[in-house]
């Protein structure tokens, strides 16, 4: 893949009358408004954003959009994960309404997931339905949370216990925009990144060990390939199963334990949702290997590339003081739980399957270890 600015690569997402284009380029947010100018159903879009996001992009954003004859409005929000709350839904809402956001307008989010869920649900449920239109301004966002129409906010009870499936009508991904994303979350978002080797692709798990911290000192070449190779892994699981019936649960891979985690240290910023997922994944990997379902080398393989680019591993690097129950009691919430059982993604690296009946002795005994920073 060529790295000039412009568009390098359009990704597809298979959802019938549903479906949608992922736009993946370099300096693409000037050409923001004309590509998404033909699907409006009227030109009139109203970007959400958030504090740090509006200082960096917002009115370039604005410009692109005017540029093609668009009229915009725009609502900033606070930025972080607290945002994504009930108190901050209603809001956001009352917002909207003011402005006289009408059905056929366009709801633009420009920001990281938490911008992206949250405006989603607001497109869902807002006079009972609204387009809107994925600008993902995090890696984290560009490679999974733009994706796949999952969206809403948090409850006290745990990680988007309320929201809606609400496919966007286009991604617009411009990779220049992570210039300005700080160290910290670029990390957290490439816990994402190397979810989907986890999953299903072993040589793109290969690929990250030798060139995923490329990805962290702005090279562009890097970044392109493995933000395309994400969205192509996520479009193709979402397209397979929209509404996680099966297959898309596999997105979830470290997700339960992390979640927990999130949901513990209570989304002040103390832990990032891909911190979590590393750490989550670890977990996962750690019950496979306890279980027989992955060699001992996948493990040690994945700490290794962990420490290698500098991320979390254990809950014990949180440093909060966690406890074994209150997490499980969090997990017990977790929207994969089946007829009360929870249900786990576990395997091999590039193995990854759902497991149900998975013996909670193990899964203490793995949270407890990495609550101590024991044995990984
Ligand atoms: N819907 C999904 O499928 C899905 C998938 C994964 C994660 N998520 C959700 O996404 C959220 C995490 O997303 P996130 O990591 O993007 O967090 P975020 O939205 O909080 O963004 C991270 C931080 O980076 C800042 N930021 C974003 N883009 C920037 C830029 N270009 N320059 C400077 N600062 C920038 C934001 O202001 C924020 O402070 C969580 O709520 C998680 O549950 C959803
Ligand atoms: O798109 C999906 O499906 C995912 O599971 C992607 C995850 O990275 C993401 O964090 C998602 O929001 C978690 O889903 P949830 O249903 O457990 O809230
Ligand atoms: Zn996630």
């Amino acid at each position: 893949m060529s790295t000039a600015t412009g568009i390098l690569k359009t990704v597809p997402v298979d959802l019938g009358d549903r479906a949608y284009d992922i736009q993946i380029g370099v300096g693409i947010m000037a050409q923001m408004g004309t590509l998404v100018g033909p699907i409006l159903k009227q030109k009139h879009a109203i970007i959400i954003t958030d504090e740090n996001v509006a200082k960096l992009h917002l009115a370039a954003a604005e410009k692109s959009l005017a540029n093609a004859g668009i009229k915009s409005d725009a609502i900033i929000l606070p930025a972080g994960e607290a945002t994504k709350s009930f108190a901050n839904f209603e809001k956001l809402t009352n917002q909207l309404l003011e402005l006289g956001a009408e059905r056929k307008d366009t709801l633009l989010a420009l920001g990281g997931g938490v911008i992206g869920d949250i405006t989603g649900f607001a497109a869902a449920v807002l006079r009972r339905g609204m387009d809107f239109i994925q600008v993902p301004t995090s890696l984290l966002a560009q490679v999974d949370s733009s994706v796949g129409g999952k969206t809403g906010i948090n409850t006290p009870f745990g990680k988007n216990l309320v929201g809606a499936f609400h496919q966007p009508k286009m991604v617009v991904i411009d990779l220049q925009v992570l210039d300005t994303l700080p160290a910290r979350e670029l990390q957290a978002g490439y816990a994402e990144v190397v979810k989907y080797g986890l999953i299903d692709d072993p040589d793109f798990f290969s690929w990250l060990e030798e060139n995923g911290a490329r990805l962290r000192t702005g090279d562009r070449e890097a970044q392109a390939y493995a933000v395309a190779k994400s969205c192509e892994a996520k479009a193709r699981i979402v397209a397979e199963d929209e509404y996680e019936a099966g297959k898309r649960a596999l997105l979830n891979l470290g997700h339960t334990f992390g979640h927990a985690l999130e949901a513990e240290c209570g989304y002040d910023g103390t832990l990032l949702h891909g911190e979590g997922v590393a750490i989550g994944m670890a977990m996962a990997l750690d019950t496979s290997v306890r279980m027989g379902l992955a060699p001992k080398d996948d493990l040690t393989r994945y700490l290794a590339h962990l420490k290698s680019v500098n991320m979390m591993a254990t809950a014990s690097q949180i440093g909060k003081s966690l406890d074994v129950d209150t997490l499980l009691a969090h997990m017990s919430q977790d929207k994969k739980v089946d007829a009360g059982e929870i249900v786990f993604i576990l395997g091999p690296i590039g193995g990854a399957a759902t497991h149900k009946g998975v013996d909670l002795d193990i899964i203490k005994a793995v949270i407890e270890d990495s609550i101590d920073g024991r044995g990984l």
